[in-house]
């Protein structure tokens, strides 16, 4: 990119100024020593917190475009293009089944990673923007193997036990470049997301704030996404966005986030300061055994997406589902 970034004077190396400005307002996440008793209570709540001193990563702060050109083998990884800054996910694998036409918003590239170092140090203004979000695996070099095996698995292992998670399914390495927006989404799995290169601006709100947030139907490509775009707010079809609240923080490098399950986020990648590189932790969440009443907002969210792929299992054709809910509803719950 090239470009000279007017580094701010304050010692977090960004800079307030350049922060998307939003409707809505937030509170910052709490930012603690993995030490801090706090922390790890938190975390059993099943709340945000921004872990400084994890150490988790340290060994692959050195991942920068070299490092990773240079180590990450010749393989082809899974690269998005976007014709905007705007990278929402689809499952590929649903675009077939939901019959109405499905327009991805991004594309799907598999590219070497000198080829996409490339294509970042080419891009100009106006050019598609990319952003490489591939799982890592083992056809990656030696040298991001060893780096890997260095991890603070000890902590984390601990962590995993202690909240009875399930297995570590799987590290997402994502590499963006700056202004790069993963819109706001859930996700079912409980999340460690470490900041390696560049800063991200994490905004999340909490499960319950579904009603706010307006997410696609389960069987669309788009399940897990909001509807709602925060930059051009339809606040006629979505009038509970006006009360959302929530929590943010800007991640820096070796700093690590804690996404609990199905905790709403949007991750933006700053502007003017570079690409960004980060390494997420994505483990399976556990069925309660003992379910307490009244349920969890989680629980509810479960339970409501259970409904959603009963129905359709039910009815077939996704077109009635609307319908016979609004049937069961409407002048009877309302
Ligand atoms: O770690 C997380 O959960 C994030 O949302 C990080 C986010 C990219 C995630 C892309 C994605 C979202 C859903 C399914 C598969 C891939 C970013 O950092 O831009
Ligand atoms: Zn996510």
């Amino acid at each position: 990119m090239g470009r000279t970034t007017t580094m701010n004077s304050s010692a977090l190396g960004w800079d307030k100024r350049q922060l998307n400005k939003y409707f809505f307002n937030t509170e910052p996440i709490p930012r603690l020593s993995c030490h801090d008793p706090l922390a790890e209570e938190l975390i059993a709540q099943e709340k945000p917190v921004v872990l400084t001193d994890t150490k988790l990563c340290d060994s692959a702060l050195k991942w920068d475009l070299d490092y990773l050109s240079e180590n990450m083998g010749s393989e082809k990884y899974m690269v998005f293009v976007s014709k905007d800054n705007k990278f929402k996910y689809y499952d590929e694998a649903k675009i077939r089944q939901y019959s109405s036409n499905f327009i991805p918003p991004t594309r799907r590239v598999d590219m070497s990673f000198p080829e996409f170092v490339r294509k970042l140090q080419e891009w100009k203004e106006g050019d598609e923007r990319i952003y490489l979000q591939q799982g890592l695996n083992n056809t990656v070099g030696q040298a991001i193997v060893m780096d890997f095996l260095q991890f603070n698995w000890e902590w984390l292992n601990v962590l995993q036990k202690k909240n009875n998670w399930g297995p570590l399914t799987s590290n997402l390495l994502l590499v963006g470049m700056e202004s790069n927006i993963t819109p706001v989404h859930y996700d079912e799995q409980q999340n460690f997301f470490c900041q390696l290169i560049g800063y991200k601006r994490c905004i999340l709100f909490a499960p319950e704030y579904y009603d706010r947030l307006y997410p696609y139907p389960v069987y669309h490509p788009h399940d897990r996404q909001s509807q709602v775009d925060f930059e051009n707010p339809d606040f006629e079809k979505f009038p509970g966005m006006a009360h959302l609240e929530g929590v943010e923080t800007v991640l820096g490098p070796g700093e690590v986030l804690h996404i609990p399950m199905y905790w709403w986020h949007q991750i933006e990648s700053l502007p003017n300061l570079g690409h960004t590189v980060s390494v997420n932790f994505w483990y399976k969440g556990v069925p309660t055994e003992r379910v307490e009443h009244p349920l969890k907002p989680q629980q509810k969210l479960a339970v409501m997406r259970n409904i959603e792929k009963m129905l359709l299992e039910a009815l077939k054709d996704p077109a009635e589902v609307g319908p016979l809910l609004r049937a069961l509803v409407i002048g009877r719950y309302t």
